[in-house]
């Protein structure tokens, strides 16, 4: 059956013949969700699956590449982990794993995010868990604030309009519109006739951008 790359590669990371935890690959996989090569709804829930295997080495290690898309995909993967639903089978798996030490690294997880997204309104389930969870008798480890630092830089949004956002054509049958995968912003094929990758979005392949953020992406990094 057709298993996508980003199947491959978490069935890859999740082996149970892996005798220590493959970072390059898992980093992969977060960037084939940062490129937007799978939706993240699908890749958590895939990762789900992995997490209630009953091999021990897969759980664990499924478990270490759900901390790396929170780490790393930012708000993509963070709107699909803290949401309701995601903290229900959470709850769930920590209250039936048979592995000690996944239900352990779950808590502390839990915790630390709770804690990176504790001035985000929209993620509030996350801590609603954690204090649930201290209610029903839980003891949660000592809190690493430096665990709850992320990199959360994603390619904005597509923004839309009926007009190119430089030249202020208008869109219609012929005059089509396109994105800047940098800005976000809609224009017409005359003022995103560039590509270029954009690395600080994890994006390795070159992909269409405007005239001006192709000229930004031209000058010397200015950090
Ligand atoms: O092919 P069309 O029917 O014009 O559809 C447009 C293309 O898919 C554009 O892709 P692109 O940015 O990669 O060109 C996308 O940015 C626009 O939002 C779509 O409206
Ligand atoms: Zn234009
Ligand atoms: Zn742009």
């Amino acid at each position: 059956m057709f298993k996508s790359n980003f199947e491959k590669l978490l069935d890859k990371v999740t082996s149970n013949l892996l005798l220590e935890a493959d970072w390059p690959t898992t980093l992969e996989i977060c960037d084939t969700i940062r490129q937007k090569d799978v939706q993240p709804k699908f890749a958590l829930n895939a990762i789900k699956k992995k997490l209630n295997s009953p091999n021990p080495h897969t759980a664990m290690y499924s478990l270490l590449v759900l901390e790396c898309c929170v780490k790393n995909c930012g708000q993509l993967v963070h709107d699909e982990v803290g949401t309701k639903p995601f903290m229900e089978q959470i709850r769930e798996i920590i209250k039936t794993t048979p592995h000690e030490n996944v239900k352990n690294k779950l808590l502390e997880l839990l915790q630390t995010w709770a804690f990176a997204f504790r001035a985000i309104p929209k993620y509030c389930a996350v801590q609603d868990t954690v204090n649930i969870m201290k209610a029903e008798g839980y003891t949660f480890p000592a809190l690493k604030e430096s665990d709850a630092m992320f990199s959360s830089d994603v390619a904005p949004g597509w923004e839309d309009s009926d007009c190119c956002h430089r030249c202020r054509v208008k869109f219609g049958m012929v005059q089509r519109k396109h994105h800047c995968r940098a800005c976000g912003q809609v224009f017409c094929a005359q003022c995103s006739s560039r590509s270029c990758t954009l690395p600080k979005f994890g994006i390795e392949k070159p992909v269409r951008v405007c005239e001006a953020c192709f000229e930004k992406s031209q000058k010397p990094q200015t950090n």
